[in-house]
């Protein structure tokens, strides 16, 4: 990377764990420089007293977030939960710098939507109308012009990839998609409450959110925006007692002739130029992308009952948070796309 001018970015909720990740991969990003990074309950804490793993490599001063404010910076992360992030959207929206939103505060297609999803009034509905959806491997020439991405959800990003293909080519039955995904406890965040306590999650697995998870419409949308068709979704999460990984199993019935073949071609062309999507010929597992920003994806078409399965696996903390919001930086910032986002997966 030449000696270019290295841009000023910020990280607002830097103690919760897609901050922490957000901070291991821009501090030794080549092209950006971390100015700020805050918390409100950790303020004037080194940032390594909270995640010691930084220990000597960013042991910079918690701020309080309020120093954003009148900071010059090109890029703020909003690693806020859902409802918290919209305020901060609201208040920084007229500043020179460009907003990165980790939460689901301006994923979907209205205030109405969301008030409906996510049980809560919307504090900026204006906000919608600059908010652009940050899935690279979808958005990718809107996003370098935003100047504020929605970052997607973890669940929703390997939902949407592993059908895309073909609802891009309006070959499956659009009221026909079910959606089973498992995701590791760091998807609930760094609070931890009796859900995700250790005597509920060790040795067990089981569904929540059933009929009424706020990612089903999330991944309507979009997978509706590309067949230009409503879509009907029938999504259910599952917790597993892994720290991270993300595996959704997404089963939809063809339109016309299947066969394995052209199946596995149309994934193949339609993320041909997708450096972080790898399609695979047996099923994936979550170890196989922990710790990077890949989403590998298994096509399936089944003849006996003339389904395609197709199964997904991403990090939750990395393609489905922090490192897809270093993607869409990359591009709103105009480098190359894989800048920073080598990380090999980390086996065993
Ligand atoms: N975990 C995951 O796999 C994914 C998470 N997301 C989304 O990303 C966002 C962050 O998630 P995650 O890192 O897991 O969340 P965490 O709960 O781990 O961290 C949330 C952060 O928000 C800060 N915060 C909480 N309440 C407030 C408040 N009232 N005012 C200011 N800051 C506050 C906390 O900072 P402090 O208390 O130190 O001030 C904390 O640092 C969420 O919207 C989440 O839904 C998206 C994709 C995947
Ligand atoms: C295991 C777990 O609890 N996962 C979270 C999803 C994490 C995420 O992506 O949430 P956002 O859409 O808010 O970004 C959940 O099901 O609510």
């Amino acid at each position: 990377m030449q000696n270019h001018k290295k841009f000023n970015i910020a990280i607002v909720g830097a103690s919760g764990f897609t901050g922490s990740e957000l901070a291991r991969l821009l501090s030794l990003h080549p092209a950006v420089k971390i100015n700020h990074i805050t918390s409100e309950s950790h303020e004037g804490k080194k940032f390594s007293d909270l995640h010691p793993q930084f220990l000597g490599i960013l042991d910079q001063t918690l701020e309080s977030s309020k120093v954003i404010k009148n900071s010059d910076l090109d890029i703020i992360f909003l690693a806020l939960p859902h409802g918290i992030s919209m305020d901060f959207v609201k208040t920084l929206s007229e500043q020179k710098a460009r907003i990165i939103d980790l939460s689901g505060d301006f994923r979907l297609e209205s205030p109405e939507v969301y008030e409906a999803w996510y049980q809560k009034q919307h504090i900026f509905p204006e906000g919608f109308k600059n908010a652009v959806y940050g899935l690279p491997e979808l958005h990718a020439e809107k996003i370098k012009k935003s100047r504020l991405i929605a970052n997607p959800g973890c669940y929703p990003t390997a939902s949407i990839l592993s059908l895309a293909p073909l609802t891009a080519l309006d070959m499956i039955e659009t009221d026909s998609v079910v959606i089973d995904a498992k995701s590791g406890l760091t998807g609930a965040g760094v609070k931890a409450s009796p859900t995700t306590h250790f005597s509920n999650v060790n040795e067990n697995f089981k569904a929540y959110g059933i009929g009424t998870h706020r990612h089903t419409v999330e991944i309507e949308e979009q997978l509706g925006l590309l067949s230009n068709k409503p879509t009907l979704v029938q999504f259910t999460p599952h917790l597993l007692p892994v720290d991270r990984g993300i595996l959704a199993t997404a089963y939809a019935k063809p339109k016309g002739e299947m066969d394995q073949n052209k199946l596995e071609k149309i994934y193949e062309d339609f993320y041909a130029d997708k450096p972080f999507v790898r399609i695979r010929k047996t099923a994936p597992g979550i170890k196989d992308v922990r710790g990077s920003h890949y989403c590998d994806i298994f096509p399936f078409w089944d003849e006996r009952t003339n389904r395609i399965i197709s199964i997904s696996a991403i990090d939750n903390l990395l393609k489905g948070a922090a490192s897809q919001a270093v993607h869409n930086m990359n591009l709103m910032l105009g480098l190359e796309e894989q800048t920073g986002l080598e990380q090999i997966p980390l086996r065993p």
